[in-house]
Order: C-alpha cells, then sequence, then structure tokens
C-alpha cells in the first residue's frame, strides 16, 4: 500500500482546549478511509487542519505529491503551513456540509466555474494550459460521473437538498483531487438521497483513482462504504481498523454511550 495522506503527531488547542491530540495516522492509497467519533470529537477540527483552514499548534501533514517532488524521500510533501487554496492545488479536496455552490447558476455552469478556476490557479502554477474543448469534455464527464446529466440545465436554487450536495461533489471534484475529504455527506438527507448518495461514492471509488476520507455520523452508511475507520475521542484515536474490528470494539461502544450522538 501506499500512503497518500500522513499526519505526525498533529495537535491543535483551543487555549487550555485539547481539541486535535497528537494523532498520527496514515491514509492508504485507494482505500474509503471513515473518520468517526461522538460531538466533540475533534473531527471537523481535524479536517480543518488537513485543508489548511487552521494551523496546527504543533505535528505536521504530508500529502503525496503528484508531479514527483519529495520531502521526505518517500513521495510526500509537507503541506502543514499551507493555504487552504494551496492544499487544494496539491491535490486535497474537500467537499463541505454547508453548500457553496452559486444558487443562481445552472449546475453545469457551477461546474464550469470550479473547473475553469482550478484550471487558472493550475496555469499560475504549472504553466501548462488546457483547451477550451478539453475543459468542456471534462465538465461533462464530471457531470456524467456524478449522474448530474439530467439536471445539468436546472439552475441550482430550484434542486432539492440531496442534488446540491451531489453538485458539492462535483466541484470538489473539479479539481481533479488525489484525496478527497468527504464531510458528512448524508447530512440532511431523506432515506432515499442517502442510498443515493452511497451508490454515488461507491461509483466513484470504483471509477477515480482518488482515495477518499469521510467523516459521517450514520452508522449504517460507515459500515457499508468504509475499507477502515478511524475513531476519535476527545481528540486521539480511539480505536482503528475494519469495520467488523472498530464496531464491536467495547472501548468505541462506550465512548458513544457517554456522549449524545451516535
Ligand atoms: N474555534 C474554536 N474555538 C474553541 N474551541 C473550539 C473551536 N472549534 C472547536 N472547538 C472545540 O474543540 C472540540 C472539538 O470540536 P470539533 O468541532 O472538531 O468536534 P467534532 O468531532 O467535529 O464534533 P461534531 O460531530 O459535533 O461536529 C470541541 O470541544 C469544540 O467545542
Amino acid at each position: 500500500m501506499t500512503t497518500v495522506l500522513k499526519t505526525e503527531s498533529l495537535r491543535k488547542q483551543f487555549g487550555e482546549l485539547t481539541a486535535v491530540d497528537d494523532v498520527s495516522i496514515e491514509i492508504d492509497d485507494g482505500d474509503i478511509t471513515s473518520i468517526i467519533g461522538p460531538n466533540g470529537a475533534g473531527k471537523t477540527t481535524f479536517y480543518n487542519l488537513l485543508t489548511g483552514v487552521l494551523q496546527p499548534t504543533a505535528g505536521s501533514i504530508w500529502l503525496r505529491s503528484g508531479d514527483g517532488a519529495t520531502d521526505d524521500g518517500g513521495g510526500l510533501r509537507e503541506i502543514t503551513d499551507a493555504e487552504p487554496h494551496e492544499v487544494a492545488q496539491a491535490g486535497l479536496s474537500r467537499s463541505y456540509q454547508i453548500t457553496n455552490i452559486f444558487e443562481g447558476l445552472t449546475v453545469r455552469e457551477n461546474v464550469r466555474v470550479a473547473r475553469i478556476s482550478h484550471e487558472r490557479t493550475r496555469l499560475d502554477f504549472r504553466s501548462r494550459a488546457t483547451g477550451d474543448e478539453a475543459i468542456e469534455a471534462d465538465i461533462e464527464e464530471l457531470l456524467e460521473l456524478t449522474g448530474l446529466t439530467d439536471i445539468a440545465d436546472t439552475p441550482c436554487d430550484t434542486l432539492s437538498h440531496g442534488e446540491k450536495r451531489t453538485v458539492e461533489i462535483a466541484l470538489a471534484l473539479a479539481i481533479e483531487p488525489d484525496v478527497f475529504l468527504m464531510d458528512e455527506p448524508t447530512a440532511g438527507m431523506n432515506p432515499t438521497e442517502v442510498t443515493e448518495i452511497v451508490s454515488l461514492i461507491r461509483e466513484l471509488d470504483a471509477d477515480l483513482d482518488a482515495t477518499f476520507v469521510v467523516t459521517e455520523h450514520n452508522m449504517d452508511v460507515v459500515t457499508d462504504i468504509s475499507d477502515r475507520i478511524v475513531v476519535l475521542a476527545e481528540g486521539s484515536i480511539l480505536a482503528d481498523g475494519t469495520p467488523d474490528d472498530v464496531l464491536t470494539d467495547e472501548r468505541v461502544t462506550e465512548a458513544y454511550l457517554g456522549s449524545d450522538s451516535v
């Protein structure tokens, strides 16, 4: 297995509170890894550290580099101090719980904005242009991949919640990520939408080279999609393993029973 994302002794303090406490983790290429934990466990803070939204108090973050550059001799590049746009450019993308699409634009227009904006940034970094036709082909491919072709010309303000969340996924994929962080992909969805998004995640995992890291409260979904589950509790890793091992671990059950969430 190849490590695509790694943290070493990652820590974040808010005053006296340690929200993420010495978390060292290696994420393998191609897996779907779920990061779960009761309310306040530190999942969002951990995601915010990975994506450059927050700076760590201590520790480091490493990402496999697509261009062969390496800081550790093993193909990983340090992104600890990178800004969010630099993290995205390095190949780590995130779909947010809160939709950040342009409501007045159609689905295709939203995907086009995200794809062109990525292309512009990429040009700044690597000076290698992709032609308009190739970009349009990429956009159609993204719409197809995410099952949005039929509603591509629909204005986003008329979409259902589930459809908007799918558009979010398409926007996150527009930067051609190596690692895709999904933040609560089923939040606020009805059971039919949950089934659809789970199928989509499975299809994306099969069709793309990307590695998926998912935070999710719905345990059925977590069990269904995960190759590996990492449980955070009070900022630290409590358990790490296959769904069978982790969900039957008594310490995990206790951590959830001691909280008001599942
Ligand atoms: N900006 C902040 N300032 C101070 N404390 C914070 C801040 N952000 C998070 N915290 C605290 O850090 C701890 C971890 O919070 P975090 O939101 O990362 O947990 P979580 O696992 O994502 O929880 P949930 O499942 O409820 O979203 C909590 O005690 C929270 O109150």
